[in-house]
């Protein structure tokens, strides 16, 4: 029982990302949530800001009681410059023992830098996919509530997102 960094993107943060912190914290004593991509919003991929994120996140864990073990922070990308990466996850985390991801770039880069890695048990990937959820957005398909925490689709709410989303696909002819 250490201290773990969960990195994503969280565009948006789904009930799929909610129950691999349960998990993780199941595991450890403290999980450090890096919002990835942190300087990245408006694009069809990423149309979330990084300070909406954190508020999707932190409503959440508040509302079940995992805040108090928890602690956000942003991380921006280094584009093409993949070394750098690992140096900005040092920078902006606060230390940790273990890295949880899936994704396999992140793992390699940081396996390479001497980070200790695990994978997350997927939690119903067909439904809980942030990709899966943002094509919904875009259909104003509501189908997109039940995959996400209420907390989320309240953030989502306040700022027009189901509108931001289909606007991106739209500029994108992505539909
Ligand atoms: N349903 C899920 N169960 C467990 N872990 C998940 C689930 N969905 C995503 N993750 C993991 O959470 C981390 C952050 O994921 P990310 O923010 O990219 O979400 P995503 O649903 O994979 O989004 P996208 O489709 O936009 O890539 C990754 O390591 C990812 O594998
Ligand atoms: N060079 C880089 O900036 C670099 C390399 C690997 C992963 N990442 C980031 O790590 C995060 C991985 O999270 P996902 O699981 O959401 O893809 C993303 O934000 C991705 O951009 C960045």
């Amino acid at each position: 029982m250490g201290r773990a960094l969960f990195i994503g993107r969280f565009q948006p943060f789904h009930l799929g990302h909610y129950k691999a912190i349960e998990w993780i914290l199941s595991r450890e004593e403290d999980v450090v949530i890096g919002i990835g991509s942190a300087q990245v919003s408006y694009e069809p991929r990423n149309p979330f800001t990084a300070g909406e994120r954190a508020l999707m996140i932190r409503d959440t864990l508040r509302d079940t009681n995992l805040l108090g073990h928890t602690l956000i922070v942003m991380i921006p990308d280094t584009i093409s410059e993949h070394t750098k990466w690992v140096c900005n996850i040092r920078t902006f985390s606060p230390k940790f023992e273990v890295v949880y991801t899936n994704d396999e770039l992140s793992r390699m880069l940081l396996e390479e830098a001497g980070i200790h890695v695990e994978p997350i048990p997927f939690f119903e990937r067909e439904r809980y996919s942030g990709t899966r959820i943002r094509q919904l957005m875009a259909q104003q398909n509501p189908e997109w509530r039940s995959l996400v925490p209420a907390q989320t689709a309240r953030i989502v709410d306040s700022i027009k997102g189901e509108e931001r989303v289909r606007m991106l696909y739209k500029i994108a002819q992505l539909i």
